[in-house]
């Protein structure tokens, strides 16, 4: 699939000469344009391939032009229209622009004044898709970390993206795929192209295809409108097939036809369109062993895999959770409208012991929670107790075993103390230690204290 960077104008008016002269001008301006005659031959072009804007003639022999938009806009051909005409009247000129339509040319028109009014035309369109992007990308960010293996990751992305090979992101949930996909767009000369994510498990077998490759109108009971598909809207740009491996055995048959040809066909429709779309896809599972449990076609496997990448889970480079704590605590109280608490070191060597099977997403829900529920600071009552048991009896790697020791004997005395005093009253020495009497229960037992210990 190559990159075409030269803008494809359709021209719909039935008049030659017309449609020869735009021809001419647009040509001259290094822009691929297109000519019909009639609206059904339009349609077909814009069934057929995907086409940046059109010019339409207002008056036309079967529809008018605006009707021609309506039909487009039904169609979901999200292309601007400029409207031309010799003879329209002033309430179809406005009425053009009310519809939706770019501008309004009054023939006869200059090729300078035709090719301002392209050009101004074409930069809002991709205006519009930079917006569409900045706001689809607005919650991703930097890869954080300095691990070696967050390193390596990083500088293999910015060598694959300069390429326009296919790449295959593999790793845990949560542990940052969706992020690697969108820093090789990022990073790529598509830059400025729309990036589109599909969750391939998330969507129900029965629908996959529609969503992909879209659907005409009337193709099944229910589609009462005809529907662009999301490789139709990644058209230059980046697609990336997150969970991959839960793609249905016919939407793989025809993610290999877009592989191989760059061709896309609706269902319900006769004519295939030629795309050019960069895939990225994700999987948490091992796609070779679904290749050889006959799960998943061995040819896509390899059509996908041109470069594989693997992300390396939390727990592999836990030496960058305390710069992704800052980072995400930043983005965790700005998004929750709350001051940035301070976190004792204490936490951040409990969270360090964890394993972390839901990588970055499961330490982003665990900092929320803490943050939304903690007092002035987060303390290391704060720490959901699923994390202090898991983590108690782990061998501590970040912190001397010594200096764990001593605070376990202490924090020991210290309860056995609190309990004594209470005559062995659960609640009321949880009050007294300021914390929750199942988080005391559970201390009990991590500390293996007895009742006899504080029974006198
Ligand atoms: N190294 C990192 N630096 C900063 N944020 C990260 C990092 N890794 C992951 N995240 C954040 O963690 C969250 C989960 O990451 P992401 O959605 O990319 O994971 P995933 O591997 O695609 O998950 P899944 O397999 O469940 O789709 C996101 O909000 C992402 O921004």
């Amino acid at each position: 699939m190559t990159t075409t960077a030269r803008p494809v104008v359709l021209v719909l008016d039935d008049e030659k000469n017309i449609c020869k002269a735009i021809e001419l001008a647009l040509g001259q301006e290094g822009m691929d344009v297109v000519t019909a005659l009639d609206v059904s031959s339009a349609l077909r072009t814009l069934h057929g391939r995907i086409v940046d804007a059109v010019i339409v003639d207002i008056r036309l022999g079967e529809i008018d032009g605006l009707s021609f938009f309506k039909r487009m806009q039904a169609d979901g051909i999200t292309a601007p229209a400029i409207f031309i005409s010799g003879n329209a009247t002033l309430t179809e000129a406005a009425q053009a622009v009310k519809i939706g339509g770019y501008d309004f040319l009054e023939k006869p028109f200059s090729s300078e004044k035709l090719i301002t009014t392209v050009r101004r035309c074409l930069d809002m369109s991709k205006l519009r898709t930079q917006l569409a992007l900045i706001e689809s990308q607005s919650s991703s960010g930097e890869i954080v970390g300095q691990s070696g293996a967050i390193r390596k990751l990083v500088v293999d992305i910015a060598r694959v993206a300069k390429s326009n090979a296919n790449v295959l992101i593999t790793g845990e949930s949560g542990v940052g795929k969706e992020l690697v996909a969108n820093s090789i767009h990022a990073h790529s000369e598509r830059a400025e192209q729309a990036f589109v994510k599909v969750n391939c498990s998330a969507i129900p077998d029965s629908l996959i295809e529609s969503e992909l490759f879209g659907h005409e109108r009337g193709a099944f009971t229910g589609a009462t409108a005809s529907k662009k598909g999301l490789f139709e809207v990644a058209h230059r740009g980046v697609i990336f097939l997150d969970e991959i491996a839960d793609l249905s055995v016919s939407a793989q048959a025809k993610i290999l036809r877009v592989l191989q040809n760059g061709e896309i066909q609706k269902i319900g429709s006769e004519t295939v369109t030629k795309v050019d779309v960069r895939v990225v896809s994700g999987t948490h599972k091992d796609l070779k062993k679904e290749v050889t449990e006959q799960r998943f076609r061995e040819d896509l496997f390899y059509r996908l895999n041109v470069v594989p990448m693997r992300v390396p889970a939390l727990r592999e480079r836990i030496e960058d959770l305390p710069e992704l704590i800052a980072v995400l605590m930043r983005q965790l109280s700005k998004k929750n409208n709350l001051k940035e608490k301070p976190i004792d070191e204490e936490v951040v060597a409990e969270l360090q012991r964890y394993a972390w099977p839901g990588n970055v997403r499961e330490l982003q829900n665990v900092l929320e929670r803490m943050s939304v529920m903690s007092g002035e600071r987060i303390t290391v009552l704060d720490v959901p107790e699923e994390i202090l048991s898991a983590t108690d009896g782990v061998e501590e790697r970040h912190d001397s075993s010594a200096l764990r020791t001593f605070r376990d004997r202490s924090e020991r005395d210290f309860i056995i103390a609190t309990l004594k005093r209470n005559k062995g009253n659960i609640s009321q020495s949880a009050s007294d230690l300021g914390v929750r009497r199942t988080y005391l229960h559970k201390r009990l037992s991590v500390l293996k204290i007895g009742k006899k210990e504080y029974f006198l």
